[in-house]
């Protein structure tokens, strides 16, 4: 029985206070594109934004994408312990919901990559129908977060959090996600499968 892949929008907002104001180059918004579009077998329409780290400005940006429709928000940046790092608090002023469980796998998985990870304040929450997660600012994180980590024969060191978000999508209404298994496979019980 095949079916149709859902289209799905995806706001994907790169916070930095130097990418934005032409300090250097931006390099978050193109990894979570890069990323998102070879894991995802689903049509996506991107919403991209470069911010500074201004609280007000980061929640109403994030305010704007989830009344655009994005199912999913991905944010890069802004989480760490540093005066100017708010995105944690701007994320979770519009929250309906936290997801803690997105927060402390991610921490764990980037203590596979670098001992520092513990410095990051990281959440997840939903919103309406949209799911909103926070990533680090270096854009290597983007794929290691996402990902995980796999060992030179193939197998799962860390499984990164993305194979939870599909089904979390499904939870909350939006599109039906599905994956391209080689970047990684999403996990949903066998009840919510859909046959292709
Ligand atoms: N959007 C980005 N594009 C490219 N590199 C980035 C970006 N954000 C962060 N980095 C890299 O990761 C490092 C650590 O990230 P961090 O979020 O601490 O940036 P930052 O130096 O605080 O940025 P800013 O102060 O301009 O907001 C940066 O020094 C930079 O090398
Ligand atoms: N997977 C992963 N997580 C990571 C890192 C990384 O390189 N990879 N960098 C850490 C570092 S050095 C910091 S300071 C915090 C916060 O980063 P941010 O302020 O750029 O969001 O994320 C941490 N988490």
């Amino acid at each position: 029985m095949s079916h149709d892949f859902d289209p799905v929008r995806i706001g994907i907002v790169s916070i930095s206070d130097r990418a934005s104001s032409g300090g250097y180059e931006d390099k978050g918004l193109p990894a979570l594109k890069d990323w998102l579009g070879r894991a995802l077998r689903n049509p996506i329409s991107f919403e991209p934004r470069l911010i500074p780290d201004e609280k007000d400005l980061i929640s109403a940006t994030l305010v704007e994408l989830v009344d655009a429709g994005c199912a999913l928000v991905v944010t890069t940046g802004g989480t760490g312990p540093a005066p100017r790092d708010v995105t944690p608090e701007a994320t979770l002023a519009i929250a309906d919901k936290e997801m803690p469980g997105f927060g402390e796998q991610m921490r764990q998985i980037g203590l596979h990559f670098v001992p520092t990870a513990i410095l990051s304040r990281q959440v997840a929450v939903i919103r309406g129908r949209s799911l909103i997660i926070n990533l680090p600012g270096q854009p290597k994180s983007i794929q290691e977060t996402l990902e995980g980590l796999r060992d030179e024969q193939g197998r799962t060191v860390v499984n990164g959090i993305f194979a939870a978000v599909p089904y979390c999508i499904d939870l909350i209404g939006g599109p039906y996600l599905e994956t391209d298994d080689a970047v990684c496979k999403a996990w949903r019980p066998k009840n919510a499968v859909r046959v292709r």
